[in-house]
C-alpha cells in the first residue's frame, strides 16, 4: 500500500507524480507553473524559493491519504543552475540558470586559466561552456560582489531542493558533472578546475559532499508537517533531470538513445564508461545510476515551437492541427532556432534565422513546422556527432513535453531514421525520480534490487504512442536537413563578434 513521489523541478514547471508500485500505477500527477526573469545579455534566472513555493502548492493538491501513504521521495532538477548560499543556507541571489548565456566571457578567463578547451576536457572531461555552473562564480564576483563575500555553499537547483526536505548538503555525481568542476573519470572534483575558475578561494569548500545515487536522508520534520506527508519520509539522492529521465525511460543498458523535447532538446545514452569528446560535441556527463550518461544538449528545443506559436496567436496543444497538410520541408522554409544562444555546437552569441522564404511559403503552418524541423535537426546534428564515435542504437525512448506532439514523435522517427518508443509515463524525469526513491526505500528495507531491474520492471511503454520511421518522409526531410547543416556551417564560421551583432 506504500507510495513513491518523484519531483521534477523542471525550467517552466514543477511536476510531481505519486507511484503506487505494487499496483504499477500513477496514482496521481500534478505541477506548478515557474516564470523566468529574463535580460537581453543572455541572463535567465529564478528565484528558489518560487520552487519551494511550487512544491509545497503541488502537495497541496494531493488528498491528505495519498499523502500519508508517501514513504519515499525524490527530487530530479534542471541541470547546471548556480544556487548561491551563506553560512546560515539562506540564498543569497536569484539563480542563474542552465539557459543563462551571460556568463560566456567568464567560460573562456575560466579556459584560457586551465589551458585551453581540450586541456579542461583532459581535466575534467568537459569544457567549460555556456551555461554550465563554473562560469557563474566568476560572473558572480564581477557582477555581484557582496553576494561573492557572502557565498558559502554553492548547490545545484535539485540540491537545494534536497537541502529544503532535509536539512542536509549533498551532491550526487550525475548532476554534479553539469558544473564543470567534477572529473568525471574520478567522480571526484578536479581541483585544477576549482582553482582555474577561482584562485581566490579554495572552492571545494563551497562544495557540499559528493554522493552516488544509493544515498538517502530522512525528511525534515517540520518539512514533513508543511507537505502532509509522514515524517519517515526518505529523501533519495535525486539527480539532473537527465539523469532522472534516462531512469525514468528505462534507458539504463548502452543501445538505447534517450530523447527529451522539452525547453531544451537532450539526447542521452547510458554508459558503462566515461564517454569523452575533446571536441565538446556532446557532454560527458556522469549518470545518476553509477555510469555515465553521454549528452547532448540543445538550448532551443520547445522555446522555438512556443515563440513562433505565441506569434501566431496559437497554443502549441493546437500546433498538429495548424501544420495540417504541410509537409517536411516546410514548403522550403528552414530555421536555425537559436533563439537563447546555443551551447551544442558552441554559439553562445547566436540568434535564430529563417531561410528560403518565397512569396508562396511563409505561412503559419510552415513557420511552425520549421521551428519544429530546426529544433530536431539540431539534435540530429548532434546525433550524427555520437554516430562519427561508433555509438549505435537501435531505438529512441522519447519524453517531455514537445513528445506530446503526434507530429513531432514521427517527424523524430522520420529524421533520425529510428524508432521512436513512448513511456506510458511521460513525465519521464519526475518518474525517474519516483523509482529512485523506490529503489532507495528498498534498500532501506534490506532488498539488494538493482536499480536496473527495477527500472526493467516499472517502466512501460505507451504502444499506441510508438511510431516507426515512414520511409518517404526519411527522404523528404534530408534535402532539408542538408540546408540546415549548410546555414549552420555559415553561422559557425562567424566570429563571436559577428554572431553577436544582431544582440547590440
Ligand atoms: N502538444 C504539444 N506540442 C508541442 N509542444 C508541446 C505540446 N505540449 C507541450 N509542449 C511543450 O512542452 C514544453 C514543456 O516541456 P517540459 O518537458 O515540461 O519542459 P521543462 O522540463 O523544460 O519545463 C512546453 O514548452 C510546451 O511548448
Ligand atoms: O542544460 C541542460 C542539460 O545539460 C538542460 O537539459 C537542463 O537540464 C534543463 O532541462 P529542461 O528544463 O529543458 O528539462
Amino acid at each position: 500500500m506504500s507510495l513513491v513521489a518523484g519531483l521534477d523541478v523542471g525550467t517552466q514547471s514543477i511536476k510531481l507524480i505519486v507511484y503506487d508500485p505494487s499496483a504499477q500505477r500513477v496514482v496521481a500527477v500534478c505541477g506548478h507553473p515557474l516564470e523566468l526573469m529574463t535580460g537581453s545579455d543572455g541572463r535567465r534566472e529564478q528565484r528558489a524559493q518560487w520552487w519551494i513555493d511550487a512544491i509545497v502548492a503541488c502537495f497541496a493538491k494531493l488528498d491528505a491519504t495519498t499523502r500519508a501513504r508517501i514513504v519515499a521521495l525524490g527530487v530530479s532538477g534542471q541541470q547546471h543552475g548556480f544556487v548561491p548560499l551563506d553560512a546560515e543556507g539562506e540564498v543569497l541571489a536569484p539563480v542563474k540558470l542552465w539557459c543563462d548565456t551571460s556568463s560566456q566571457r567568464e567560460c573562456d578567463e575560466i579556459m584560457a586559466v586551465a589551458g585551453g578547451a581540450q586541456r579542461c576536457a583532459a581535466l575534467a572531461g568537459n569544457p567549460v561552456l555556456v551555461g554550465y555552473t563554473a562560469s557563474k562564480l566568476p560572473w558572480t564576483r564581477r557582477h555581484r560582489a557582496a553576494v561573492y563575500e557572502q557565498l558559502a555553499t554553492i548547490m545545484l537547483p535539485h540540491d537545494y531542493v534536497n537541502f529544503w526536505l532535509t536539512g542536509e548538503r549533498w551532491m550526487e555525481c550525475g548532476d554534479a558533472s553539469g558544473t564543470g568542476w567534477l572529473d568525471v573519470r574520478t567522480r571526484g572534483w578536479s581541483s585544477a578546475m576549482l582553482a582555474a575558475t577561482d584562485p581566490q578561494r579554495d572552492l571545494s569548500a563551497c562544495l557540499p559532499p559528493l554522493v552516488e545515487a544509493d544515498f538517502a536522508c530522512a525528511i525534515a520534520r517540520d518539512v514533513a508537517d508543511v507537505l502532509g506527508v509522514s515524517r519517515s519520509v526518505q529523501v533519495s539522492a535525486g539527480g539532473g533531470d537527465n539523469m532522472m529521465a534516462a531512469i525514468g525511460t528505462g534507458n539504463v543498458a548502452p543501445g538505447m538513445l534517450g530523447m527529451s523535447l522539452g525547453t531544451s532538446g537532450t539526447l542521452f545514452t547510458h554508459a558503462d564508461h566515461p564517454v569523452v569528446d575533446t571536441t565538446a560535441r556532446w557532454a560527458a556527463f556522469c549518470s545518476s545510476d553509477g555510469g555515465w550518461l553521454p549528452l547532448v544538449c540543445t538550448m532551443n528545443c520547445t522555446v522555438a515551437t512556443e515563440s513562433v506559436a505565441k506569434a501566431f496567436g496559437f497554443d502549441v496543444r493546437d500546433g498538429d492541427a495548424v501544420m495540417a497538410g504541410t509537409a517536411p520541408g516546410a514548403g522550403g522554409l528552414v530555421m536555425l532556432p537559436f533563439l537563447n544562444g546555443e551551447r551544442t555546437p558552441d554559439l553562445p552569441y547566436a540568434r535564430g534565422s529563417l531561410h528560403g522564404m518565397d512569396i508562396a511559403n511563409v505561412t503559419r503552418a510552415n513557420l511552425y513546422r520549421a521551428a519544429m524541423e530546426g529544433a530536431t535537426y539540431a539534435l540530429r546534428n548532434g546525433y550524427d556527432a555520437l554516430l562519427e564515435a561508433g555509438l549505435r542504437f537501435e531505438a529512441i525512448r522519447l519524453t517531455g513535453g514537445g513528445g506530446q506532439s503526434g507530429v513531432w514523435r514521427q517527424m523524430v522517427a522520420d529524421v533520425f531514421a529510428l524508432p521512436v518508443e513512448v513511456p506510458l509515463q511521460a513525465e519521464g524525469a519526475a518518474f525517474g525520480a519516483a523509482l529512485q526513491a523506490l529503489w532507495a526505500s528498498a534498500r532501506a528495507d534490506g532488498e539488494k534490487t538493482p536499480l536496473a531491474d527495477i527500472v526493467r520492471k516499472h517502466v512501460q511503454l505507451a504502444s499506441h504512442l510508438c511510431v516507426h520511421p515512414i520511409p518517404e518522409n526519411v527522404a523528404g526531410y534530408r534535402p532539408s536537413y542538408r540546408q540546415f547543416l549548410r546555414h549552420l556551417d555559415t553561422v559557425c564560421s562567424l566570429g563571436a563578434n559577428e554572431q553577436a551583432s544582431d544582440i547590440a
